[in-house]
């Protein structure tokens, strides 16, 4: 792993070193997408004898939702998960206390949400520097175990980047950057624009808007170090040369990011009012259970889940045990996949009562899209 490492620290250093202007865009266009090739290299999963990099901690998902911790060391993830579920996970005042992947369950609003304890991470992961040669756990841990860490945010349907008050804000960047380096793009949305191979007419570049990063020529430098020599791309929004590599590299993944702020009983009211107005953050103090009700419904809000009351014929809506769908795939359709995989073979049609309903109840097909808190009941073919 060490030769992709050097290579990814000779193009970081490559461009840094190079100017940006309109001159140099295809070049940098050029050594984004060969930086973003090196770093695939690194999540996939070795050939021989490597360090395991691509593969996450073996924990069974399970529940309707999975939930990640991530953070530098000591700033109390393992505080976190023990407040919020009540497991047990070791908390200690050094660092690199927690050495493996550690779940937990937190039941809220009728779901069940799975909440993950990891190590803690450093910077530079990519860089091999791996754990600090001061603690007493260098020999068990590497570089490798880092990528484990990322590898298992990837799965997350959000992730907690925790935070410690006192610590420098850089931390924040550091770990982003850190997550956005293997391909987790935190509160995004993947980018407007389309890209189509296709078998001869070069490359064709349109825009619906005026962009502002992206031209011809670095749009072909970057296909060009994919080797693709005839494609259709088209932009819906401005975007830069990172969003058109994620598009062509795909294996990008779309994850809402929560920032716990903790300690916070560390800090003076003054400076928790500055941080407190931060876009995604929520201050916390996990040791003191301060605004713990506070970051479950900002992790709640975040997951945007939907919930799904189902009614047997002649009986009340279920309450207490709701079907949960995600915001992205919420249809009757959906709702009779969870429920059974033959469900869908033997519907009729639903009856829909809420806030996706026109009637009380309306009568719909499968394609419908429910909302949350919606009650159904499934008519079945006779
Ligand atoms: N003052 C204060 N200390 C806290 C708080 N939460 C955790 N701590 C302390 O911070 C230290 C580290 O807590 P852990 O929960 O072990 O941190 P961690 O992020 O899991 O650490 P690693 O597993 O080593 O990465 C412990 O001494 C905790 O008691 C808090 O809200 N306020
Ligand atoms: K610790
Ligand atoms: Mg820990």
């Amino acid at each position: 792993m060490a030769t992709v490492m050097q290579k990814i620290k000779d193009i970081e250093d490559e461009m840094a070193k190079t100017q940006k202007n309109k001159a140099t865009a295809h070049h940098l266009g050029l050594l984004k997408a060969k930086l973003a090739k090196l770093r695939r290299e690194l999540l996939e999963p070795p050939s021989k004898g490597g360090g395991g990099a691509g593969q996450g901690f073996d924990v069974t998902k399970s529940g309707d939702a999975r939930v990640g911790l991530v953070g530098f060391p000591s700033v109390g993830k393992s505080t976190l998960l023990n407040k919020l579920t009540g497991t047990f996970s070791e908390v200690a005042s050094y660092e690199f206390t927690t050495l493996t992947c550690i779940p937990g369950v937190i039941v809220y609003r009728g779901a069940k949400i799975q909440l993950l304890d990891l190590p803690g991470i450093i910077e530079g992961a990519k860089d091999g520097k791996g754990r600090g040669r001061q603690h007493r756990q260098l020999i068990v841990f590497n570089a490798a175990s880092e990528m484990q860490v990322i590898s298992t945010a990837r799965t997350c349907n959000c992730i907690i980047i925790v935070l410690d008050a006192i610590k420098p804000i850089t931390h924040k960047r550091l770990i982003e950057k850190e997550l956005e380096g293997f391909g987790i793009r935190l509160n995004k949305e993947p980018p407007n624009l389309t890209f189509r191979k296709k078998d001869k007419g070069g490359i064709n570049f349109t825009s619906t808007v005026t962009n502002t990063h992206l031209d011809l020529e670095t749009v072909k430098a970057i296909c060009s170090e994919y080797r693709i020599h005839n494609a259709d791309v088209t932009l819906r929004f401005d975007a830069t040369a990172d969003d058109l590599i994620d598009v062509i590299e795909g294996s990008r993944v779309y994850i809402p990011c929560v920032y716990a702020l903790n300690k916070i009983d560390q800090i003076t009211l003054e400076e928790l009012e500055i941080l407190d107005k931060l876009p995604h953050y929520c201050p916390v103090s996990a040791h003191l259970e301060w605004n713990l009700d506070g970051l479950l419904d900002k992790i709640w809000e975040y997951l945007d889940l939907t919930r799904i009351y189902t009614k047997p014929k002649g009986m009340n809506p279920d309450y207490e045990d709701p079907v949960i769908l995600s915001s992205k795939k919420r249809t009757v359709e959906d709702f009779c996949n969870q429920i059974h995989k033959d469900m869908s073979k033997q519907f009729k049609y639903a009856l829909v009562w809420g806030s996706s309903a026109k009637h009380k109840p309306q009568r719909v097909g499968k394609e419908h899209e429910l909302e949350d808190e919606d009650v159904v009941q499934i008519i079945k073919k006779v």
